[in-house]
């Protein structure tokens, strides 16, 4: 007779940059064939999670209702991809009122599988409030960081101690993480460099980031080897398991959003010679200013080098309007690019993972959100940093003070670029300079050390095969009444 599979229940925070990795995740233990997956979130989100499901698979996608409009968003808001920057603190509000919903989610649950809990409940790094549904339940509860250790306990601390408040300087060190060296003021967010502990997002991160603390273990999805000092932080700050399982990264992934199809790039991009291209691209929800937008179109004109460029409206504008090439652009600039065939722009959503695997790709500008970070790596792809919000500043910190693998190009939204100065670090990083190269060879060496944690071949475990192991030994103890210890000094 078969055995039941266990069953894992992940809900993630409703914005793409969270979804995609927390559906990565889902995808990876599904593949183990040892548990059922429920993947909870809103209607629409689940809507669009559907074609990415493979029909053979034991993920069950489970909606959860949200009314955003009573949070002063507009009706139907269900992701912060369709919300612009300054309602996102609003969005995370009425991310809380999703907690009588999840209670009610594993009550049904539990009473289906006849009073057995789930295994383990995965939950977002806001919804540290899922551990005390879990537990009134007997489940493991886990967070899953979709953010890198670094970046994440950069974050955590500046809006756990708002250290830029009382200080009458342009720079200051973390009170509890003075590793991270010092972090200027220019290096904050729009919504944090505001912050004043009163205000709405200082008001549901300060609840919810601590939260995290609560949970049974943090699942992050990093390396041990690359981002030692950030898992660090977590392991000092929460006294709890911390396991670095990454890089939990989409292979294949829906297309519905895309602009343009992986063969047609791939076919643009084979016309190019390897190591050519600057692949240049803001995430899933950040946007540049129509003056920055402006000076990169200059300098990726006047630079010469062979480019993808993601385009979507400047600030100040609805992300998913048409996009507007001869308002925003230079004139004429998007005709002479595809004359030249020198420059693809692509709107909205290109396939990324494709394009960064090919090897006519020879730089990223990025605003290193960190699925774009381990996307880069893990095909040895140096990146040109330009950070635009959250904590993506401190990932360039890392990756370029720490790593070798960055050069920052440009600071936020707001800060003004010129183009001849964005030119300058493009040649840098792409041309046979002595900065280029080291440039590359460190970001082949960190693809190797990546490739390395998630392989698991005769008796050799990599870091992250193994911290993945132990996140199930974990749940599997909770399980029979026992508790994890961990022994390497968690
Ligand atoms: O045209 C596009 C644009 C994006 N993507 C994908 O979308 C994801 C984007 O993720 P990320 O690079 O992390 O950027 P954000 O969407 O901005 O991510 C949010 O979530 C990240 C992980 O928590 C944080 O690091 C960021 O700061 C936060 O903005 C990646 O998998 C990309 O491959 C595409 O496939 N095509």
């Amino acid at each position: 007779m078969s055995q039941r599979k266990e069953s894992i229940v992940m809900l993630p925070f409703m914005a793409q940059g969270h979804i995609i990795p927390f559906l990565a995740l889902a995808l990876q233990l599904d593949q183990t064939k040892k548990y059922t997956i429920t993947f909870v979130n809103t209607s629409l989100n689940i809507k669009k999670l559907r074609p990415s499901i493979p029909t053979n698979s034991s993920i069950h996608l489970l909606e959860i209702p949200l009314d955003s409009s009573v949070y002063g968003l507009p009706p139907g808001t269900e992701n912060t991809d369709s919300i612009p920057y300054h309602l996102i603190a609003n969005f995370l509000e009425a991310s809380l009122s999703l907690k009588p919903a999840f209670r009610k989610i594993i009550s049904d649950h539990v009473k289906e599988q006849k009073g057995h809990p789930p295994f383990c409940i995965i939950t977002d790094m806001f919804f540290g409030w899922c551990a005390e549904i879990a537990h009134e339940f007997g489940a493991f509860h886990a967070i899953f960081s979709g953010c890198g250790g670094f970046g994440f306990a950069c974050y955590y601390s500046l809006w756990l101690n708002l250290p830029h408040q009382n200080n009458l300087s342009d720079e200051f060190t973390l009170p509890d993480f003075p590793e991270a060296s010092t972090i200027h003021v220019t290096q904050l967010a729009e919504n944090l460099k505001e912050a004043n502990g009163r205000d709405l997002f200082s008001v549901c991160l300060q609840n919810m980031l601590p939260e995290c603390t609560n949970a049974d273990g943090i699942l992050v999805n990093t390396v041990e080897e690359l981002d030692k000092v950030g898992l660090g932080y977590f392991r000092r700050k929460t006294g709890k398991p911390v396991w670095p399982i990454g890089p939990v990264l989409l292979s294949n992934r829906s297309q519905d959003q895309a602009a343009i199809t992986p063969e047609l790039c791939k076919h643009w991009l084979d016309t190019k010679p390897a190591g050519s291209v600057l692949y240049i691209s803001f995430g899933s929800q950040n946007v540049i200013s129509a003056s920055q937008m402006m000076e990169l179109a200059m300098a990726l004109e006047a630079c010469g080098k062979n480019f993808i460029w993601v385009v979507r409206p400047p600030i100040g504008f609805d992300i998913n309007m048409e996009f507007k090439a001869k308002e925003w652009l230079p004139e004429g600039f998007e005709e002479r690019m595809e004359y030249s065939k020198r420059g693809l722009l692509v709107r909205k959503w290109a396939p990324q993972v494709e394009i960064l695997s090919h090897k006519s790709v020879s730089a990223f500008l990025s605003h290193c959100g960190w699925n774009s970070v381990l996307e880069s790596l893990s095909n040895g792809v140096p990146l040109i940093g330009w950070p635009l919000a959250a904590e993506q500043f401190y990932n360039v910190k890392l990756l370029e003070e720490h790593i070798g693998v960055c050069l920052e190009v440009a600071r936020g939204k707001s800060c003004e670029v010129r183009h001849e100065d964005i030119v300058k670090k493009i040649m840098l990083v792409m041309d046979e300079t002595e900065k280029g190269n080291a440039m590359r060879r460190k970001a082949r060496e960190v693809r190797d050390m990546i490739i390395d944690a998630v392989q698991y071949e005769n008796d050799h475990k990599g870091s992250s095969v193994k911290a993945m192991d132990e996140f199930l030994d974990a749940a599997s103890l909770m399980r029979e009444g026992k508790k994890w210890a961990a022994d390497r000094g968690v």
